[in-house]
């Protein structure tokens, strides 16, 4: 039997009342006639918004940076940045002096703590109090620092047992041994290098620190060996990270406030800009010990044999200390694209091109935090992408994950592109994969570490063009195995801290999308 109206509560409730005047019958109908208009009005503007929404995102060429941590992921965002939105680029630049005074403390704390470990294990030894330490074990300069003490302070309260002080002095690093020779000079350089923890602490409150990634920390990850490589022990992972690109803005603001205020004469000094003039002074102090540190031979040939530990930026950044820690030091492009800042969760940039044939169109790059603990909130930014970058950082072949130091970087690098090839929900997105950190690779094989000690397979040349190109058929062969269209995958060699040869790439990645996009994209 149907629902009749007497039975159906809507058109019960809509019904008119059974004794309506006529009077009564005229106002009702007015006020669902203007009921009608104003609904009709809400519609048209719902629609209107939803054509304009339709209309920006034909504009917009949406790129997912993926990749594992330190891959290179935001410094090719930063080169989009300098490539396509040169004005905003220059108004934020002056906001990475922070963080790159960050990253050259950081450094040289990490050495100063390195090189006391050495130094400490082997004044244990002569004076017989022989402790072991573990020759796999990394400096933790995060807990130094909480705790207030040195790295090798608290590596003397763990369980101490014995064994030959020959063993013991060339357990990490076969370089230490000229350490020694040098240990009185290098404990009184490290004692003045002191104040520079309290620096680290300082700075990374001003940028806003929020602490550890502590679900990466020891990972019990299984290693799989796609290319036969070696596995080691875990270690923590503690380096400094923002959650939010906030901080720019609070840094800009900041430095727009104490411009004002030094042309204004005013002189009242915030608790930031005491901090500030505090870290400026300390910085000064340290300066011709900083520089000592990274000149000093034995320190350098020790530094030259960690693999894992220093960050790829310490190096140009140990190299510039002098300009940097200068009062009036202001960033340059290069100082910008390399200096290092750990991305965690999900970062949307929109970078409107400021000029070129596409100019107004907009750049929608999400910027994602590579280290493990990181990685399952990448899925859900799969959908309505262009494309992917994925960034292989092929240098890495010798070292391990920050989070899991079981884990090789080349071998987690090649689990990541087999899952992202197999992955159904990007089959129609465009893949570009840059080899990156070709620079480091070059400059790796040249001293004489071997690809072939580290993926055993390989009877190529010991050369960076051999070892790239064994390593794109690698990788081509794993995308062809997703049986997807070959010319959606577009491959480059990169080093993405050179600016000039990067934007050229960038240009290449630009017109692969464009082409392969030209019916959901608006293109004239
Ligand atoms: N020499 C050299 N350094 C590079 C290259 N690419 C990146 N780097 C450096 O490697 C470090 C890590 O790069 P990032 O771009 O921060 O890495 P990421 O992939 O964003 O890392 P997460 O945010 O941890 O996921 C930075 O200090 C960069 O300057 C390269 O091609 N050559
Ligand atoms: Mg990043």
């Amino acid at each position: 039997m149907g629902i009749t109206a007497d039975a159906d509560p809507f058109a019960l409730a809509l019904r008119p009342p059974a004794d309506e005047t006529p009077e009564e019958r005229d106002v009702r109908l007015q006020a669902e006639a203007e009921a009608k208009r104003r609904s009709d009005e809400i519609d048209s503007m719902l629609q209107a918004e939803a054509l304009s929404l339709k209309k920006r995102q034909k504009r917009e060429i949406r790129v997912l940076l993926l990749g594992q941590g330190e891959s290179g992921k935001s410094t090719t965002l930063k080169n989009f940045q300098l490539s396509y939105a040169q004005r905003s680029w220059a108004a934020e630049k002056s906001a990475w002096r922070v963080v790159i005074q960050l990253n050259v403390v950081r450094s040289v704390n990490f050495i100063a703590a390195a090189v006391e470990k050495e130094l400490e294990a082997y004044k244990a030894a002569i004076a017989g109090e022989v402790q072991e330490l573990d020759p796999d074990a990394d400096v933790d300069i995060d807990n130094d620092i909480e705790a207030g003490t040195s790295s090798a302070e608290g590596r003397r309260a763990s369980t101490p047992s014995t064994f030959s002080s020959q063993s013991l002095f060339i357990g990490s690093n076969p370089a230490a041994k000229n350490l020694v020779k040098k240990a009185d000079e290098l404990t009184a350089l490290i004692a003045r290098l002191k104040p520079l923890y309290g620096v680290q602490r300082a700075l990374e409150r001003m940028l806003g620190r929020e602490g550890t990634d502590e679900a990466c920390e020891n990972a019990p990850v299984k290693a799989t060996n796609g290319f036969g490589i070696p596995k080691l022990k875990t270690r923590r992972s503690t380096e400094f990270f923002v959650r939010t690109t906030g901080w720019k803005d609070t840094l800009t603001r900041f430095q727009a406030q104490m411009r004002s205020r030094s042309s204004t004469g005013s002189s009242t000094e915030s608790p930031t800009d005491v901090r500030r003039d505090q870290v400026g002074a300390k910085l000064a102090n340290c300066s011709s010990d900083m520089i000592a540190l990274w000149g000093d031979s034995a320190v350098r040939e020790f530094t030259g044999k960690m693999s894992d530990g220093l960050g790829d930026e310490a190096e140009f950044f140990l190299g510039n200390i002098a300009r940097i820690v200068d009062p009036l030091y202001a960033p340059t492009d290069e100082d910008v694209i390399r200096a290092r800042l750990r991305t965690m969760g999900v970062q949307e940039h929109r970078i409107k091109m400021e000029n070129g044939p596409y100019q107004g169109r907009e750049w929608v790059v999400y910027d994602v935090g590579g280290a493990r603990s990181q990685r399952a909130q990448w899925a859900k930014y799969f959908s309505a992408i262009h494309a992917i970058i994925f960034l292989a950082p092929i240098s890495a072949f010798d070292q391990h994950l920050h989070e899991d130091r079981r884990v090789n970087r080349l071998d987690d690098t090649v689990q990541l592109w087999k899952q992202v090839c197999s992955n159904k929900l990007i089959q129609n997105t465009e893949i570009v994969v840059f080899l990156n950190k070709q620079d480091l690779l070059a400059r790796k094989l040249a001293s004489g570490i071997r690809f072939s000690s580290w993926v055993r397979n390989y009877r190529g040349a010991e050369d960076a063009e051999s070892v790239s190109n064994y390593l794109k058929t690698k990788f081509t062969d794993i995308f062809r195995q997703s049986q997807r269209p070959p010319s959606s995958l577009h491959m480059f060699f990169t080093s993405v801290v050179d600016t000039k040869a990067t934007s050229i790439t960038l240009v290449a990645v630009q017109d692969g999308i464009l082409k392969n996009h030209l019916s959901d994209l608006d293109l004239i």
